[in-house]
């Protein structure tokens, strides 16, 4: 009897397709789960608030963590805001809340919003408003809480300081912990353009079917993009080192006494609002008796509806980069 071999399967390639680069508010629109606003701020104002932030800068830190067995640095500076007059009540509070932008690090209060960036977090609040009522709502998005205002506010900012084309931040979402699933985040750039990179993460049951692409999107001088809804749980995001970078030439000098001079610095601050419903009491404790993080599950999403999370074990990002192996699904009900 002979043997029939089968013929030997064919896997179909699915093609790599280039990076795009998106150049128009309609390009990112249509390509991402983001939208672009070019000239947001009063351009006295987004000067202002440049010079401000790269005043501020001199203080500011590089972020450390452990990953595996090696100590890390942020390649770039970074700092964190609480805006006072709205949200979290204590001082431990903030502190807390801080200590997630520092990778689990404690830290001082954080400081308060400063006159310029409050000025610019009201602009900033309308424009986002105006554009999340343009879109519909995911039933895991914050709704508002009881007789609450369900309108999107800022009660935090996290700031960074990229100084020439070398420095960076690499993939990554941003980690949910205060933010609870389907966060708007609104990003403002100011002083050199810089290349925002996004990335989709491919679900597990889809790989052999599609690939991600890159998005590139130029980030010019007081421009806000908004991460929508969806972005942090089907996208990463980066700030790709550049080889070459235009200098940012302000539009007025910073004193009456001063020239103008052009700048090789790119501040970007983004605008965070922590839910009340994700405060500090309400985050489970790992083994380590650490604040756990919040993680979407990137690569098994479903619906919007029932998309998973986890809570996991954060220590070891500050503890010689040793962790225990906590790890809870979070328990939601979708409000619709
Ligand atoms: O600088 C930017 O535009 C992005 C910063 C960022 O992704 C972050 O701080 O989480
Ligand atoms: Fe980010």
């Amino acid at each position: 009897m002979s043997i029939l071999k089968q013929p030997p399967k064919t896997e179909k390639k699915v093609p790599q397709l280039p990076p795009l680069l998106l150049s128009t508010p309609a390009l990112v629109a249509e390509h991402t789960p983001c939208t672009l606003h070019p000239g947001v701020l009063p351009p006295e104002l987004a000067c202002r608030l440049f010079y401000s932030m790269i005043d501020a800068s001199r203080q500011w830190k590089r972020n450390t963590w452990w990953l595996f067995d090696r100590l890390v640095q942020s390649p770039h500076k970074t700092s964190f805001f609480a805006r006072r007059t709205d949200g979290i009540d204590d001082d431990a509070s903030w502190q807390e809340a801080a200590r997630y932008w520092y990778n689990g690090r404690m830290t001082d209060v954080p400081p308060v919003f400063s006159p310029e960036m409050e000025e610019a977090c009201r602009i900033i609040e309308q424009v986002v408003n105006e554009e999340m009522k343009k879109r519909t709502r995911f039933p895991l998005e914050w709704a508002g809480g009881v007789g609450d205002d369900p309108s999107w506010r800022a009660n935090v900012a996290a700031s960074n300081c990229y100084e020439g084309g070398k420095e960076s931040v690499g993939f990554h979402s941003d980690h949910l912990t205060y933010l609870g699933p389907y966060a708007t985040i609104a990003s403002l750039s100011l002083g050199t353009r810089r290349i925002f990179s996004l990335r989709e993460v491919i679900p597990s049951d889809e790989v052999k079917t599609r690939r991600a692409r890159t998005f590139n999107v130029p980030l010019p001088h007081n421009s806000l993009t908004i991460m929508h809804a969806s972005c942090q749980e089907q996208f990463k995001h980066s700030i790709p080192p550049q080889s070459a970078i235009d200098m940012y030439r302000p539009i007025l000098p910073k004193s009456s006494r001063e020239d103008i001079e052009p700048s090789n610095c790119r501040i970007n601050i983004t605008f965070r609002f922590y839910r009340p419903d994700f405060r500090p009491a309400s985050i489970p404790r790992c083994k380590c008796d650490v604040p756990t993080i919040l993680r979407p599950d990137m690569k098994n999403r479903v619906d919007g509806v029932t998309d998973r999370y986890w809570w996991t074990c954060y220590a070891g990002a500050q503890n010689d980069g040793k962790g225990c192996s906590f790890w809870q699904p979070l328990q939601l009900n979708a409000k619709s």
